[in-house]
């Protein structure tokens, strides 16, 4: 059983929150300044607490407040050495976390899907901390990154479950338009994402490979790629990630004011 608080239960402590227990294993104190936050998350915290005096034991803190929050609860937040304190908010560095408390500091990029423990994480930290890959593990695929990345692992797995929501919403509404009811058209569209995507996790073709296989020779997918291909999609979604990774440099720099 890890012993894990997660600080600030929104939607992305909340993720967490839920992931974890699904997963099991986990005795989760969920903290926030404000008991509403608590409505979401009730039945999966092992306790809920608006007292930041019940977070000083877990083997494991997570700091799930925005950005500029960080600094308000560090100076609250009195941990130990033997502790770790996870920081998942966009553009606050190690080193700024690491100089206000006493705990090892292991900086991560979750994502929403850590809701159904299919989250894509990144993770940077000076050594390997044990807990914390049981946790990412428990909750999806996580990578190891040198901090330096993390502005476009941000961009890419933090940002990205919203740009992929923005393109199931595009084909369910088209889908819808042409004739199939809205709800089917969701199901549809989202169950292709989920099996497109677990299609390239269990493959090693390239992605170029993966199109060429659904497109039959002067069938119906050639008409549709012919459209993208003529498009500026590929870089317009690249603009967006540029865009994200863009922001979380400039977090980066307002956090070390
Ligand atoms: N949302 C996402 O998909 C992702 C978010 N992140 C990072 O996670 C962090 C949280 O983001 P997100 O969940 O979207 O934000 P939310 O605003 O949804 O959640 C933050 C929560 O923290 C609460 N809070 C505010 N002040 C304090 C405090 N002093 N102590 C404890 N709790 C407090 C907020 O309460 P109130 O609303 O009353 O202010 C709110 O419930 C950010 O740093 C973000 O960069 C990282 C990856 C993905
Ligand atoms: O939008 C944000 O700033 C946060 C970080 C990554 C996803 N959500």
């Amino acid at each position: 059983m890890i012993d894990v608080s997660v600080i600030g239960c929104g939607n992305m402590g909340g993720a967490l929150i839920t992931g974890l227990a699904q997963a099991g294993n986990y005795d989760i104190t969920a903290y926030d300044v404000d008991p509403d936050a608590f409505e979401a998350i009730e039945e999966y915290a092992d306790r809920t607490t608006t007292d930041l005096e019940d977070v000083r034991d877990s083997a494991v803190v997570v700091l799930a407040v925005k950005p500029d929050i960080v600094p308000l609860v560090l100076e609250d937040l009195d941990l130990r050495a033997e502790q770790t304190l996870v920081t998942i908010a966009a553009g606050v560095s190690t080193d700024v976390v690491a100089s206000e408390t006493d705990a090892s500091v292991v900086r991560v990029m979750p994502n929403l899907a850590a809701r159904t423990r299919n989250m894509a994480a990144a993770v940077s930290w000076a050594e390997p901390d044990e807990n914390v890959k049981a946790m990412l593990s428990d909750l999806g695929e996580f990578v190891v990154v040198d901090e330096d990345l993390m502005d476009v692992a941000t961009a890419l797995n933090g940002s990205g479950p919203a740009f992929v929501f923005y393109l199931i919403g595009a084909m369910q509404q088209r889908a819808a338009e042409e004739g199939l009811d809205a709800d089917d058209a969701r199901v549809l569209a989202a169950q292709t994402f989920k099996g497109a995507a677990e299609t390239v996790l269990r493959s090693e073709e390239s992605i170029e490979d993966l199109i060429d296989a659904v497109c039959s020779p002067g069938g119906t997918t050639i008409e549709g790629m012919e459209v993208l291909w003529d498009s500026s999609v590929e870089s317009d979604v690249g603009d967006a990630l540029s865009a994200a990774r863009r922001r979380s440099a400039e977090l980066a720099e307002e956090a070390e004011k």
